[in-house]
Parts: structure tokens; sequence; C-alpha cells
């Protein structure tokens, strides 16, 4: 598949001052043919990162130009199939083996019936003698291969990647670049972002495409630099690497202006040698040869340009016939090999409830493979609930200390929502990038992964919340009723369940250096609203009113006393000479809670908890549709 992009540019805005933005790409054009490894390469800043994003559609906000795909405005749906993307950093699913996330990768990427090609890509990447080490245990290089392994299950046409050497050592680089370049001649399209190569590595590359400031300031091949550079006077010093020094130049505004202009701002493809691949280019994209020049070397140059000259290009069948080069040859095959995929699937190559049931088993091995976390959650949830029952032991039936028992069901609903919310708020960015990762590449949807993800979380929270319940309740010697035990576990759930959902939805929106500070934040104003709420109920404005009382701390507290003091809950016994709240009723009337229902309070909890799940899966797919 051979890209074009044409005065594309990209801005960003300021979160924070509405309003404000920064165009971080300038109006470049460009194109990137199949078959070929391109490099981005510019100083840093320069917007490297941010062109590969605009251009795989990693990012789609603040973004303005044309894209297109062998000549014609691209389908962004279709593109997304047939491309994918892989990130500076490795991520990869944790506690998995290197054969078991090529074995779920096949799953999602082909359709039910097709013969899964992992053994054959570990083997060709060198990953085969890995297959059973956990991907976390990978070296720097062996998970960059094995990124490039996962996407290449499917065999799209183009890959992106984003600073592939970054973190590894010269060796490796070398390895990977020529990897890269092997995967290119295999037919593909391979673009990736480059920090300053070195001179060997940078010879690897097919074709350079160089930034600065936003601008292109180089559009050709790799050998055509040089000699480009010394014909508009900015010779480099022999033995000087040429990639060092382009950035070199850039140093000098006026240079980079001078360069960009001559580029035409990446209009202008420089080439060395004339070939069917530049000579008569294999799509349709209208690409034009304004001039060739022959230098002393014997060598010639190609300039070609979108907009200056009306050379009509062939299209792909019409040359295959009369042209045929082994290039060729693995181009046609490796774009038929992908085709045939695509023809047989729709948007997806797998259903929903069959992603649902990839993910839903995928995470189930995981949580059951985490064993550190489960012991740490066990030892948590008994301890606390240990302590809880010690402070409070007994005294249920003491109507001398209701006061205490109220400060009980407080201090449980708390410690519901601060174990379930602290976790994902914590946890879930990391996990939202690489969700991000694999959504973007079309392995699943939104929506049976968030369906997986609440799913899967149940049977160890439900199990290790009723073990905190039963401590509590037979420690402090809650008069035992088989409906009061089954609703009071039932509320410390649901308070579980929705403080968990607001941490994914706190989590998947702020990074986790924001989401520290923002978890406490978060739930402050609901705890103060849930204790100011109960001694000035009918003092306080109506909108505040209704606020404190759909606060599901505050609904959580109520159906937790209702449920200890309710259920025909008989009168405490009284040690003093008057115990005023022994009977349960004085004190619900206290709390102006007499009238209200422990269900009724469920189902205000459980109506929250889907409006937060249900604005985290929004909030995702906004984040990931931008
Ligand atoms: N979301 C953003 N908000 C504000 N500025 C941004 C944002 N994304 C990118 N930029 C700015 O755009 C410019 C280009 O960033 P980009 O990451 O594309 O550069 P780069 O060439 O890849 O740099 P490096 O080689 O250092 O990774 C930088 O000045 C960066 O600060």
């Amino acid at each position: 598949m051979d890209l074009e992009f044409r005065n594309l540019s990209y801005t960003v805005y300021n979160k924070i001052v509405r309003g404000v933005g920064k165009q971080v790409v300038k109006g470049v054009s460009g194109r990137f043919m199949s078959g070929q490894l391109i490099a981005i390469m510019g100083p840093s800043g320069a917007g490297k990162s941010s062109l590969l994003n605009v251009i795989s559609g990693y990012k789609s906000a603040g973004v303005s130009g044309e894209l297109l795909v062998n000549g014609q405005p691209r389908d962004e749906q279709l593109f997304k199939r047939s491309s994918c993307y892989i990130t500076q950093e490795d991520l990869h699913q944790p506690l998995l083996t290197v054969r078991e996330a090529m074995d779920v990768a096949a799953k999602f990427k082909l359709p039910k019936g097709v013969k899964r090609p992992s053994e054959d890509i570990l083997q060709q990447l060198g990953l085969l003698e890995h297959q059973h080490t956990r991907t976390d245990q990978l070296s720097g290089g062996q998970k960059k291969r094995l990124s490039i392994a996962l996407e290449l299950v499917n065999n799209p046409p183009v890959f992106f990647l984003d600073e592939p050497t970054s973190g590894l050592d010269t060796v490796t680089t070398v390895q990977c670049v020529k990897l890269l370049k092997q995967l290119a001649r295999q037919g593909r399209t391979v673009v990736c972002t480059i920090h300053q190569p070195a001179a060997s590595l940078f010879e690897i590359f097919d074709q350079v495409y160089v930034l600065a400031d936003g601008r292109c300031i180089y559009q050709g091949d790799t050998d055509a630099m040089v000699p480009y550079l010394s014909s508009v006077g900015l010779s480099c010093p022999r033995h000087h690497n040429p990639a060092d020094f382009i950035i070199e130049v850039t140093e000098n505004p006026h240079n980079t202006k001078m360069l960009c202009d001559e580029i035409l701002n990446g209009r202008i493809y420089k080439s060395t040698k004339m070939d069917t691949t530049i000579n008569e280019p294999i799509n349709n994209m209208q690409l034009k040869i304004c001039y060739q020049i022959e230098d002393e070397s014997g060598e010639t140059e190609i300039v070609l340009s979108n907009d200056k000259c009306t050379f009509k290009v062939k299209q792909l069948n019409e040359i295959s016939n009369s042209t045929t080069s082994l290039d060729q040859i693995s181009r046609d095959d490796s774009s038929l090999a992908w085709m045939k995929i695509q023809e047989s699937t729709h948007q997806y190559p797998t259903t929903y409830f069959q992603q649902f049931s990839i993910l839903l088993r995928r995470m189930l091995l995981q949580i059951s493979r985490n064993r550190q976390a489960l012991w740490i959650q066990s030892i948590h949830h008994v301890m606390c609930a240990v302590l809880i029952g010690l402070c409070f032991f007994d005294t249920a039936n003491d109507g001398t200390q209701m006061f205490n028992h109220l400060k009980m069901c407080v201090g449980l609903v708390i410690f519901f929502s601060y174990t379930q919310i602290m976790v994902p708020v914590l946890v879930y960015p990391e996990e939202v990038k690489l969700v991000k990762k694999e959504h973007f590449n079309s392995w699943y949807s939104l929506l049976p992964y968030y369906a997986a993800l609440t799913v899967s979380k149940l049977p160890v929270q439900v199990t290790l919340n009723m073990i905190f319940c039963t401590i509590v309740f037979f420690m402090v010697g809650v008069p035992f009723s088989a409906a009061r035990f089954i609703v009071f576990c039932i509320v410390g759930n649901t308070v579980s369940l929705v403080s968990e959902g607001l941490g994914m939805a706190i989590g998947s929106v702020f990074s986790v250096s924001n989401g520290c500070a923002i978890g406490p934040a978060a739930i402050a104003p609901f705890l103060g609203l849930a204790i100011y709420g109960f001694d000035f109920a009918h003092r306080i404005p109506l909108l505040m009113n209704i606020i404190m009382k759909t606060s599901f701390i505050r609904c959580g507290v109520v159906a937790m006393v209702l449920t200890v003091f309710g259920f025909g809950r008989k009168p405490l016994e009284c040690t003093d000479v008057y115990c005023h709240f022994a009977k349960p009723d004085v004190l619900k009337q206290y709390l102006d809670i007499e009238n209200s229902s422990v269900w009724l309070e469920i189902l205000i909890m459980v109506s929250i908890m889907i409006s937060v799940r249900f604005l985290c899966y929004m909030g995702l797919r906004y984040r990931f549709a931008t």
C-alpha cells in the first residue's frame, strides 16, 4: 500500500487554557511507498512522533489535510484494519508467555478456521526458543520483536513504529532495523521514527523524511540526501554521519527555512537512481517526475512533484503485466494475502461475543496467575476485618454503644470505598495504554473489553468481600438472621462495585501521577456530604439535599444502618439506667432515615454504578477516538 499525505497539519490544544493551540506539524506533504523502509528523522521536538501518529490515524483530533492510500482518499476504518501501530513502549499483556500472547493475538485477528501462523512467525523472528518465557521477562530486543510478531499475525501491509530502536543496544538496534527492512522487502510499507541513527544504521533505510520545527526539510532516497544537501550549499564533511549532519544544519533557522522551501515542504521527492519503483510508481498517486539530472558520478537524480508536472502514472495492474521484478511479486502477494483475510471479515474478524470470551479467558488466566496480588488482597481484607471486628468486638447488642455501631457502619463503607477506588486509580492508566494499542490495531472493540473487564473482576472481588463481611458480622456480634446477613453482604459488595467503577473512571481519564491525588480528592466530597448530611439534612438547601442523598457513600451508610438495625431487630440490651437509643427505631428517627428503604438505597447505588461505568466506557471511547 502506498501512502501519501498533502498539506498535513496537526494542532494540539491546551486542555487547561481553552482555545490555545500549538501547531506541531505544519502543512507537510509526502509519500511512503510499499516495499520501502522509511525513517522519519529530525531533532528532538521536531514533530516526528506527532507526524507518525497523524499518518497512522493514532491521533485524529486537530488534524487537517489529505491522507491518501494508493492515490485515493483513505477510508479510516479500512486503513486501520490494514495497518498496525507499534508504540515506543513495548506494552505486552503481563503474566502470559510469548506463545500464549501470540495465540491470543491470532484468535482476535484471524477468522475461525484460518490456520494460526504463530509458530512460523516466532521462528521467523527468532523467538521460538523463548515461546514459553513470560512476556515481562523478555529482553528489550525480544520485546520489540514480540511487538512486531503480534502484529504480523494477520499480515498487515503497513507498519508504523514509534522509535523502535529506543532503549536497545547497537547490535540489537541493527538487528531490529534489518528485521524491519526484511518486512518491507516482503512488500510492506514500514514507517518508523528514529532519533539520530548511526551512519551504518542510516544506510539501511530506503527512504528518509526529515522534519524540523514541524516542517519537512528533506524527503527522498537515503543515498540522495548528501548529494542534495551539497547541491544547496550544505556539504556534509567526509566521514561525518549524514544523519547527524542534517540535524546539525537545522540548528540554524535560515537553513531550515531554505531546505523547507527547496523541498516544497515535502511535495518533492529526491531520488538517486532510476528504477521501476521510482520511474513508474506502482500506484495512482499521480506523482510526477519534474526533471532528471545526471551528475558527474553518473547517478541520475529524479525529482518528483505532485503539483508541478502533468505526468500520469500507471496503475499497479497495468504495470505488473509489463514489468515484473522480485519486489513487485512479493508486494502483490502480500497485498493479496491481506485482501483475502479482509474480504472475509467485517469490522473485526471475530464477533463481539467471541472477543468477550477470548478477553474474559485471558483476564481470568492473568488474575489466577497473579498470586502475589491475590495474597495481598486476601491478607488486606482479613486483617482489616479482624481489626474492625476487634474495635467493635461483641458490642452489637449493647444499647449504650449505639453510636459506636453507627461509626462501624460508616467505617465499613469507607473501607469498601477506599479499598476499591485506589486500586484501579493506580493500575488502570497502564492498562489503558495497552488497551489503546490493541484496540487501535483492531484486535477487539471496546464494548466486549469493558464487559469482560467488569465480569472478570467479580469472582475474586465478591469472594473477598464476603469473607470480610462474615468476619466483621460475627466478631461484632450482629444478631444473625439469614436476610440480614445476605443484605449486609449485598450492601458491602454494591459499595465496593460503585467505588471500583469510580476508580476506573478516574484512572482511565487521568495519568498515574494525577490519579494518586485525584482518587482521595474525588472521594472526599462524598465523605464530607455523607457525614455532614446526617446532622443537618433538614437545614440544607434542596439541591444540596439531593446531591447529598445521591452520594453513594451516604447511600451505603444508610443501607448498612438499615440492614444492621432493621430486619426485625429487637431492642438492644441496656446496662445503664437509661439507654435512649436502645430501640433501633429511635436511632433511625434521629438519623432521619426511618422512612428510607434499604432496597431503594441499593437501587440508587446500582444506578450510580451503572452511570459511572457507562461514563468510564464513554470516556474511553472518546479518548481512543481522538
Ligand atoms: N499533547 C501535546 N500538548 C502540547 N504539546 C505537544 C503535545 N504533543 C506534542 N507536543 C509538542 O509538539 C512538539 C513535537 O512533539 P513530538 O513528540 O512529535 O516530537 P518528536 O520529534 O517526536 O520529539 P522526540 O524525538 O523528542 O520524541 C513538541 O514541542 C511537543 O512538546
